[in-house]
């Protein structure tokens, strides 16, 4: 993940059985919401293969531009636009000319309410409910549209530069990355990440990247890809189940647990197990998330509140959940280091514990001091990092595949011959190249986050624009992506629009138009596990079935925290393809065992590609 916190609005106390949800495929009339997901009642009815024609779509479609129109008729109405100063301005410019030192231009400026920072950046000045009625990214957009790569937007005394330039996100993020840290990220997500590697600056951070980067190497990537897809083949068991069953299935909360299960492998070998129980810890994952999530998008810091701190039952709840993570951390944390100490593996570049090859190990195993803080902080970061990160990307992948079904053609013909019937292995993600493009683009179109979050530590300049320390700024990666001067058809779902013997793109390749894994030195630590993780898991499902809207299911709606949610789920009818492929992952095995001893100019020719900051 990310910049982010952005989590899920899981109800961790409703079961699976009810999230997968064990409903009959119904007619479109009988949905009724329930804590966040959504019911069925009725009675069965018949689908199709193809696109689902969907009138509450349509007309859902139709709400939206309405209220893009609105919106945009308010920008040009001018009620966003701040009138500039005239006269004060001009005056201040002429001192400034004349060598009137900036101190003095300062308290002049202040005393007659103008500034003296030119050109001056555009503003916008808003209503907080203007951008609270929906995703707060796409009202961001509009004004985009009309204030440009650098503008202000000024709620009441708080104000942000929104930036969606891409020379200058590159500034920001790479040429002059030293003068910005990660401003209120760091402190909304310290209650759970304390100074781990995603809010952590300056030198703690510098300390932790050089010892965490190394963690992630290709043999450690290699050995992971077959524990995807062991992990996805419990997905593939469930969904088999619920086609038979011919239940209708929430796929968000689905591929929220298996991300979850993976990650918590990955980064401390420990099996969550989510996709088949729901333990206190799983639920304990999702209560920190979720309140996160609601720290991300709150208004006002209600945590520091003293009587919400002191009698909160919301935050009680919080605090028993970080004790049990934490109860639970130390404990794999002692389990490890007795691992360690009793192995005879030497510590090397590609040292990996082939029982336990996860990033916990080779922190403990290279030194990594056990009773730490900053080892928690970072465990947990990374946990959070790589879970709703990947399975927002999946969400998406699936939601964008539902709507074109000649990608999801051409996405199966590909898988089908180049997989067959066996299980991924570190060769296949080369010869994968159409899935590596859907993937690719669904993360055009859905940036996980949506939005960098950074401060100016000093005064600086943003193009033109002169800046003064303590800016907070949002780089919108949502408008770089859909930027419509860049992007022919920006909004359409086109994998094609990458060429297959093209490089993997990346946001040194786009010039920072495109930066799914942000960029500079505080680039993604997991991009390529991350994209490794999501070709395994879509290659593995459309291998085995149709996805569909659900007849009658609520439109997939946004909804923002750090990475970008539905509303009400992704609610799918999943079919098994006629001739699906007898694979197990026994089966797979046996045969792909060599893919351990994976050719490594095939990882490194992907990591190229993948990766291009590491520091
Ligand atoms: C598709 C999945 C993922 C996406 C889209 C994604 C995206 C990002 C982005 C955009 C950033 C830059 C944030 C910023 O500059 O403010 C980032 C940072 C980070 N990501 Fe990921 N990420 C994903 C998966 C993962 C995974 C699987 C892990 C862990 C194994 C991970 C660990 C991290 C860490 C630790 C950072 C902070 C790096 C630093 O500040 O030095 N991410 N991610």
């Amino acid at each position: 993940m990310a910049t982010t916190l952005h989590l899920h609005h899981f109800p961790a106390q409703q079961s699976l059985q009810s999230k997968i949800l064990h409903n009959r495929r119904y007619p479109i009339s009988s949905f009724t919401k329930l804590n966040g997901s959504v019911r069925f009642s009725g009675i069965k009815c018949s689908y199709t293969n193809g696109k689902v024609p969907n009138s509450s779509e349509d007309e859902e479609e139709e709400k939206k531009k309405k209220i893009r129109a609105e919106l945009s008729a308010r920008i040009a109405s001018g009620e966003f636009t701040v009138e500039k100063s005239g006269f004060q301005s001009q005056l201040l410019d002429g001192l400034s000319k004349l060598g009137v030192p900036s101190e003095v231009l300062d308290v002049l400026s202040k005393w007659i309410g103008a500034s003296i920072d030119y050109p001056k950046i555009p503003e916008a000045k808003g209503a907080i409910s203007a951008i609270r009625s929906e995703a707060f990214f796409i009202p961001l957009y509009e004004l985009y549209l009309t204030y440009g790569g650098v503008f202000r937007l000024t709620f009441g005394p708080k104000s942000f530069l929104i930036v969606s330039d891409p020379a200058i996100a590159k500034h920001i993020l790479r040429d002059n990355s030293k003068a910005y840290s990660k401003g209120i990220l760091a402190e909304i997500l310290e209650f759970v990440m304390g100074k781990g590697l995603i809010p952590a600056d300056g030198e703690i951070w510098r300390v932790r990247r050089r010892a965490i980067v190394p963690a992630l190497h290709q043999k450690y990537v290699t050995a992971m890809i077959s524990m995807f897809g062991q992990a996805t083949d419990r997905l593939c068991k469930k969904l088999d189940a619920a086609a038979c069953d011919a239940e209708d299935v929430e796929m968000e909360s689905l591929f929220s647990r298996l991300t979850l299960d993976i990650i918590g492998k990955a980064v401390f070998n420990y099996d969550f197990d989510s996709l088949t129980n729901d333990t206190g810890i799983v639920e304990a994952v999702y209560t920190v998330l979720r309140e996160a999530e609601d720290r991300s998008i709150s208004p006002i810091p209600f945590w520091e509140i003293p009587i919400w701190k002191d009698f909160s039952p919301k935050l009680k709840k919080v605090n028993s959940a970080l004790e049990l993570i934490n109860g639970t951390l130390d404990d794999l944390i002692a389990i490890c280091k007795r691992m360690v100490d009793e192995e005879e593996l030497q510590f090397h570049e590609e040292y990996m514990n082939e029982k336990d090859p996860s990033i916990l190990h080779f922190l403990l195993a290279s030194g990594d001091d056990v009773s730490s803080k900053q080892l928690r902080d970072d465990l947990m970061t990374m946990l959070i990092a790589g879970h709703e990160t990947t399975a927002a990307v999946l969400t998406w992948t699936f939601y964008l595949l539902s709507k074109e079904p000649s990608v999801m053609l051409k996405l199966q013909n590909e898988v089908d011959s180049v997989l067959g019937d066996r299980i991924p292995t570190i060769e296949d993600m080369k010869k994968l190249k159409y899935t590596t493009r859907v993937i690719n683009e669904s993360l055009r179109l859905y940036p996980q986050p949506p939005v960098l979050i950074r401060r100016s530590l000093e005064d600086d300049k943003l193009g033109e624009y002169p800046i003064k320390r303590d800016e907070d700024i949002f780089i919108s990666i949502w408008n770089l992506h859909r930027c419509p001067k860049r992007w022919e058809d920006a909004d359409k779902f086109n994998p094609e629009r990458w060429p297959l013997d093209g490089p993997n793109p990346n946001e040194t390749n786009q010039s920072f138009s495109y930066l799914p894994f942000g960029g500079g030195p505080r680039k993604c630590v997991g991009d390529m596990f991350a994209s490794f993780e999501a070709i395994v898991a879509v290659a593995m499902l459309v291998r085995r079935f149709n996805f569909q809207m659900a007849l009658g299911a609520p439109p997939v709606k946004m909804t923002t925290g750090a990475t970008i949610h539905t509303t009400e789920g992704l609610n799918m009818t999943v079919t098994k393809r006629i001739k699906p492929p007898a694979m197990t992952v026994e089966a797979s095995s046996l045969r792909d065992d060599s893919s351990i001893n994976m050719r490594r100019d095939a990882v490194a020719d992907q990591k190229g590609e993948v990766s291009a900051a590491r520091s």
